[in-house]
């Protein structure tokens, strides 16, 4: 049976990177996909956006949309602080597969709870099912026309504080406009917007952080 670009990329980790270093796991795979076969993880020039505002957020409890193959749930997880943990969300089961052994081989599988199904059915689910009080930080990065929708229901379910702290991947590529005119037009946030450029390209992107003021 065919192997599929995700299976190759884990296949790829595991035999090229350290096992328990989770900068070497990020390494390898932005080496791989700048060289071999381009795949939708943050990167390495977006990356370091994500790296400086989870540093400065320092989380409890982070929440991440779109896991795909786990690149920025280790990305994140690497940087929590004792007792600190990330929540990740994945609707795609063969997905969900790839990321649990990329993140177990990156040794964070402590710092990181893979939840599977779609956040819509999740984001609900987490205060009684999932014992969380209110996020820190979501780091939004699954299907862009779920941004604004689950924003929503994310202030709708009690989930942000004053302080919580949104960040959106592909803001201009694939882009998320309407989520851009939702989350800069609202007054309850405050918008910084990250000019960079879409993984392993020379085309333009950007992360937009969105803090909740409550
Ligand atoms: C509801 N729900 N709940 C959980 C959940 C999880 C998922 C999956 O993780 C998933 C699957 C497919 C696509 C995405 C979104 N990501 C993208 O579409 C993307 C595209 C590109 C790009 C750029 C240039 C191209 F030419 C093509 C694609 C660059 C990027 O960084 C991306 O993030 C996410 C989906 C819905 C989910
Ligand atoms: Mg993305």
């Amino acid at each position: 049976m065919n192997q599929t670009k995700e299976q190759r990329i884990l296949n790829f980790v595991l035999q090229n990177a350290v096992r328990g270093d989770p900068c070497s796991v990020l390494d390898t795979i932005d080496k791989y996909c700048s060289q071999k076969e381009w795949a939708m993880n943050v990167g390495d020039e977006k990356g370091l956006i994500l790296d400086k505002t989870v540093e400065e957020v320092n989380p409890s409890v982070a929440l991440e949309l779109g896991t795909y193959c786990g690149y920025s749930a280790v990305r994140i997880a690497r940087l929590l602080k004792a007792g600190a943990y990330l929540l990740t969300v994945e609707f795609n089961p063969e997905f969900a597969a790839i990321a649990k052994q990329m993140i177990e081989f990156a040794g964070v599988q402590d710092k990181v709870k893979l939840l599977e199904g779609p956040s819509e059915e999740i984001i609900p689910q987490l205060k009684k099912k999932y014992e969380v009080d209110t996020l820190d930080f979501v780091f939004l990065d699954h299907w862009k026309d779920r941004y604004t929708p689950d924003t929503i229901l994310l202030q709708e379910c009690n989930l942000l504080r004053k302080g919580s702290v949104l960040l959106a991947d592909n803001i201009i590529f694939p882009g998320a406009p309407e989520f851009l005119n939702y989350i800069r037009n609202n007054p309850h946030f405050q918008c910084t917007n990250y000019p960079s450029h879409l993984e392993y390209m020379k085309v333009g992107d950007a992360m937009e952080k969105a803090v909740f003021l409550g």
